[in-house]
């Protein structure tokens, strides 16, 4: 990045989140990540950089040893001319969406980090003209806890995600539930997954964006006004998949591009890249493989079959790396709150201790070693706690991360081409798949965690299945068949 040459008007606003914001660059397959704070929380410029820093670091030394060196992409820290960051923060703000602006870019740092732009990957030599579509899931956490810390009996039958909904409706986060159970993408079964993609696309709240030649078409840009437009996403889906069957336009030829999309979606999730020492990582324990809550188990509960067959995740995909990560919380907020209480004593006492701990970095191979001790038996050590608490941290941020899949038509001549194909029914699709948003989750969120896990339990409890044993769910129709829901266009 030349910095001398930075030139406001070459980015354009691409999207954000809770805690970054990011700019694309017009011609060049690259974004700035900036961090994003509440107004008055002003950290210093050494502050700003070190927590990049650490981001790029936890990156390389954890997170790239745990999913594969292909799907993490770290980039790095890059320092800013102040000008061109003022200006750009100009620039961009009226496309800001409004219930992101609590918080404001950080224009006074000059730090940002800079990172390929995965929903324009053009790793092997993409030829400039061949349409490329992105599509990005937030898949949220994949299992049921399996702790006997849990003290919740609800917290073994229905998953977070799906209690979370709950509350989120309540509280105005989003209008209505959502069908997707991320314990159906985490299936490995076909039709499962089907059903969640499915799901996801009708209601995509923040856990699905669209996006083609760079370009965000569907999902949420304002995470309060979801636009589900079917008829208008098939329309940009047809350079990529042409119905197979040969209708070229109406609510058929909607539905059918729709489904290969899916499929298609479903067949890259499930491909493996053998990369990536995730072997280290065995759980062992395991809860239940379906959630009460979702739609599809329930049908199948209807239909008197009371488990989906089992299928499983390849061992090589990166969902199923991604959820031996997550799995990483062994004991669940529960069971990890008093060892976090355990620390905060320590420190109390020896406040000069924080730096050894590594709370806050460096997030070196050191690290990433004391991460792979999975024992549960505590000792009553600060040791004990430490590590309980750094791969609560881990899983916790591998529960919140993004997987970026970029799709794009191949060449029939493949030595041209080396990413890995999948045939659709317009031609056979390149694709390349990446995980995004690994940044280590913080030491004190965790009181925050333990409250809101907590309220979104009570709330699950009190109300949803409280209703839910007297009558049907609303969001589950008896005549409804969950293999086949398609939205009406
Ligand atoms: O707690 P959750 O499950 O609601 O997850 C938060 C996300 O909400 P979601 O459930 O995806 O709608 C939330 O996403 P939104 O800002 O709501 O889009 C953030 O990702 C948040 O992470 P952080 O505090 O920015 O590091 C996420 O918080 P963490 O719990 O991952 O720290
Ligand atoms: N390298 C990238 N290439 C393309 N788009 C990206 C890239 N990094 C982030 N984005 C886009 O910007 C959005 C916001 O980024 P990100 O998820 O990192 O923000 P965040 O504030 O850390 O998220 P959260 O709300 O989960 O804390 C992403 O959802 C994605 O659409």
């Amino acid at each position: 990045m030349e910095e001398g040459k930075m030139d406001e008007n070459e980015w354009r606003y691409h999207g954000e989140g809770n805690k970054s914001l990011v700019v694309a660059h017009a011609q060049r397959c690259v974004v700035l990540r900036f961090l994003k704070f509440p107004p008055n929380r002003k950290k210093t410029s050494e502050e700003i950089f070190q927590h990049l820093q650490n981001i790029v670091d936890f990156g390389k030394n954890v997170m790239k040893e745990f999913l594969g060196e292909n799907y993490v992409h770290c980039g790095e820290v890059v320092q800013l001319p102040l000008e061109f960051v003022k200006q750009l923060c100009l620039k961009i703000q009226s496309e800001r969406p409004e219930s992101r602006c609590d918080k404001d870019l950080d224009t006074l740092s000059g730090y940002a980090m800079c990172l390929p732009n995965l929903t324009r990957l053009q790793t092997y030599r993409f030829a400039e003209h061949r349409p490329i579509l992105c599509v990005e899931i937030k898949p949220k956490c994949g299992f049921i806890p399996f702790s006997s810390y849990v003290t919740h009996e609800m917290k073994h039958k229905v998953c977070r995600y799906c209690m979370h909904q709950h509350l989120k409706v309540a509280t105005g986060k989003w209008k209505q539930i959502s069908k997707y159970c991320p314990l159906d993408l985490y299936s490995g079964n076909k039709q499962r997954m089907h059903f969640a993609l499915k799901s996801l696309l009708q209601e995509a709240q923040n856990n699905l964006k669209i996006f083609k030649n760079g370009e965000l078409i569907y999902g949420c840009g304002d995470a309060r006004s979801p636009v589900a437009d079917w008829r208008e996403l098939a329309h940009h889906l047809k350079p990529f998949f042409f119905p197979s069957n040969g209708l070229a336009s109406g609510p058929h030829c909607t539905r059918a591009v729709i489904r290969e999309l899916v499929h298609v979606i479903t067949r890259v999730l499930l491909s493996s890249s053998d990369k990536g020492r995730v072997g280290a990582l065995r759980p062992g324990l395991r809860g239940p493989r379906v959630c009460e809550a979702s739609p599809f188990s329930r049908s199948l509960q209807r239909q008197g079959k009371n488990t989906p067959e089992r299928s499983g995740l390849p061992k090589g995909c990166l969902l199923y790396k991604t959820l031996q990560v997550q799995m990483l919380d062994l004991l669940d907020i529960e069971g990890l709150y008093p060892l976090y209480n355990r620390i905060e004593r320590y420190l109390e006492e020896f406040p000069e201790q924080r730096k050894m701990l590594q709370i806050d970095g460096p997030y070196d191979e050191a690290f990433y070693q004391k991460l792979l001790d999975l024992s549960t038996e505590d000792d009553g050590t600060v040791a004990f706690a430490l590590t309980k608490v750094q791969q609560y941290r881990v899983a916790m941020t591998a529960k919140d991360c993004s997987i970026m899949i970029a799709l794009s038509p191949s060449l029939q001549d493949t030595s041209s081409d080396q990413r890995p194909v999948i045939p659709s029914s317009r031609s056979r699709l390149a694709f390349s798949v990446s995980v995004l948003d690994l940044d280590l989750k913080p030491y004190e969120s965790i009181p925050h965690q333990y409250k809101l896990d907590s309220k979104i339990v009570n709330y699950y409890s009190k109300t949803v299945h409280a209703k839910d044993d007297a009558v049907v769910p609303t969001r589950l129709k008896e005549s409804e068949d969950c293999t086949l829901v398609l939205h009406k266009v």
